[in-house]
């Protein structure tokens, strides 16, 4: 697998474990970074006129003299500006005595039309934002509108995070080595990679296996081992059956979307849940979706109890208040009324039923942790996670990556912190990071849809990180090939493609 996300303390780790295990050394390492940078400069701008290297101090620099050494050997005009000087007896300060190029210092770096810029300045040790020299580089750079290639990380974006410090380069492509970094993905930090290329430099899958690595890229590679392809004996119980809560007489129309991308995810067989006063409206619009009246926790029992769901959605469309919490504690402790063969394999909040623990969402997360409470997934956007999770939303010293890993451990539950940068947690650390949206999904509805999703595959048997990683991807993969004109209604049709290139890839069809 190669979808696993290094933090910047991973990857120095992959190298001293690479380099200890021999027979690469660190200036090989270096070396083998720099050719990859060298060899993409060349083959992207075979034109240019100029190439400036800017080097850092310190190992990122140490990258940006093997490029120069090589592009100059080339016979393309390369001119270094170089910010301090590498410490001596470093791998940095001997990839720069192999550099024929005087530098000149980073204060006067200008260039000429038609010039390329190798950002080689800081990448995975960058420790506070770009300021004096480095940060009127990036001005330079962004006001002669000149291609940036950056090595590693543009300078200015933390490896870790996504965030930008201070300033940040805004690259047209960026080299990376062995393994993306989370900032590769998050924003804003995605924002300024530009094409990300991933070149192996010599740190092997099996040095990358010992690090226990718990974020990922998230994609097939990380559940479709998993992904449920009915048996040629299923029925439509095996099939897992999917229970929707819906809203009131006017807002019944979010649970009819969740209910439709569960059945379109799999699920054999999908309720509505209706107050009786929406059963009309409700009844007026579903035909393969059944229907049934839930006005109280005594009705949620009963058709546990007859219907044997396997998963819930709360929340879209549903309201917020007493009744909301009523009803996803009672979901919550459900546990009492189902044997161990039959038990419900999960539950989505999303919307309203996260919205409604506002004032006390500890009442929720006490829930969620007792031993028989179903598996919950969370689908919070910004706002609803700052409801539930003020503190943690508020603590700028976290990434998004951070904060839904401390949301998920708080509420033992999996949160999918959704966004154009979707980050799903689990609640023992592994995280996977989202990047195959587009913003055409920011439209009404599309929320209820990917609940649905998630709930149909829970309903399947997948392991409830898995089966939000899985939804998440497959909502992003339907609303980014569809494109423009995208409305919510959209999504659960534009699912099947994407739904059978899974299936029929799968490794293991029974
Ligand atoms: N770890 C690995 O496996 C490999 C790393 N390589 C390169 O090494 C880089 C990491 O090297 P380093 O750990 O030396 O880190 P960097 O070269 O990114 O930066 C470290 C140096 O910059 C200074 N610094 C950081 N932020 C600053 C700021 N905003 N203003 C002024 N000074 C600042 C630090 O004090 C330190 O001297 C990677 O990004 C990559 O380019 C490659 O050589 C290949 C192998
Ligand atoms: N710019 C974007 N790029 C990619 N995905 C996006 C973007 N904006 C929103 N999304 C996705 O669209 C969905 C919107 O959900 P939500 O905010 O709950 O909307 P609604 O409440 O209207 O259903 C989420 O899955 C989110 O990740
Ligand atoms: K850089």
């Amino acid at each position: 697998m190669s979808n696993e996300l290094l933090s910047p303390a991973e990857m120095s780790e992959a190298d001293r474990l690479t380099i200890a295990a021999g027979p690469t050394d660190g200036i090989g390492l270096m070396r083998r970074a720099g050719e990859a940078v060298a060899a993409e400069v060349l083959k992207r701008y075979p034109a240019a006129t100029h190439v400036h290297v800017l080097c850092g101090p310190g190992n990122n620099g140490g990258d940006g003299y093997v490029v120069a050494r090589i592009l100059a050997g080339s016979g393309v005009v390369t001119t270094i500006w170089a910010s301090g000087t590498p410490r001596p007896e470093s791998d940095a300060a001997l990839a720069a005595a192999l550099c024929p190029l005087k530098p000149r210092p980073l204060s006067g770096f200008d260039a000429g039309a038609g010039s390329i810029v190798v950002d080689a300045l800081y990448g995975a040790g960058l420790s506070k934002p770009l300021s004096g020299d480095a940060a009127k580089a990036v001005d330079t750079a962004t006001a002669l509108h000149l291609p940036v290639v950056a090595v590693d990380l543009p300078s200015g974006v933390s490896g870790a995070g996504g965030e930008i410090m201070g300033r940040a380069f805004r690259a047209e492509v960026t080299v990376t080595f062995a393994r993306k970094k989370p900032g590769h993905l998050l924003l804003p930090g995605r924002g300024q990679c530009g094409e990300i290329v991933l070149a192996d430099i010599g740190i092997g899958d099996g040095i990358i296996a010992q690090l226990t690595v718990s974020t990922f890229e998230n994609g097939p590679d990380l559940w479709l081992q998993e992904f449920p392809v009915p048996a040629v004996d299923a029925h439509k119980y095996k099939r897992g059956h999917v229970g929707v809560f819906s809203g009131g007489p006017s807002a019944t129309g979010a649970a009819r979307l969740s209910a439709l991308a569960a059945a379109r995810s799999g699920a054999g067989a999908v309720t509505v849940l209706s107050p009786a006063n929406a059963m009309q409206v409700n009844a007026a619009h579903l035909t393969s979706v059944m229907l049934r009246k839930a006005d109280d926790s005594v009705d949620i029992d009963a058709f546990i109890g007859e219907r044997r769901p396997s998963a819930f959605v709360l929340g879209p469309g549903f309201g917020v208040g007493e009744r909301t919490r009523k009803f996803a504690l009672a979901l919550l402790t459900s546990g009492h009324l189902r044997d161990t063969s039959t038990r419900i394999d999960g539950l989505v909040f999303d919307a309203d039923a996260i919205t409604s623990f506002r004032e006390a969402p500890d009442v929720m997360f006490e829930a969620s942790r007792q031993p028989n409470a179903p598996a919950l997934v969370m689908t919070p956007h910004d706002g609803e996670f700052a409801r539930l999770f003020p503190d943690i939303a508020g603590d700028e010293t976290l990434s998004k990556l951070a904060k839904a890993r401390a949301a998920a451990a708080r509420a033992n539950a999996i949160v999918v912190y959704k966004g154009a940068d979707t980050v799903i947690a689990a609640p023992n650390g592994r995280a996977a990071i989202n990047a195959n949206g587009a913003p055409w999904l920011a439209t009404a509805g599309s929320g209820d849809v990917l609940s649905g999703i998630v709930a149909g595959l829970l309903a399947q048997g997948m392991a409830p990180f898995h089966a939000a990683c899985a939804a998440v991807w497959i909502h992003a993969e339907a609303g980014r090939r569809f494109g423009p004109g995208l409305i919510a209604e959209d999504l659960p049709m534009a699912m099947v493609p994407v739904l059978r290139e899974l299936v029929e890839n799968q490794p293991d069809l029974r």
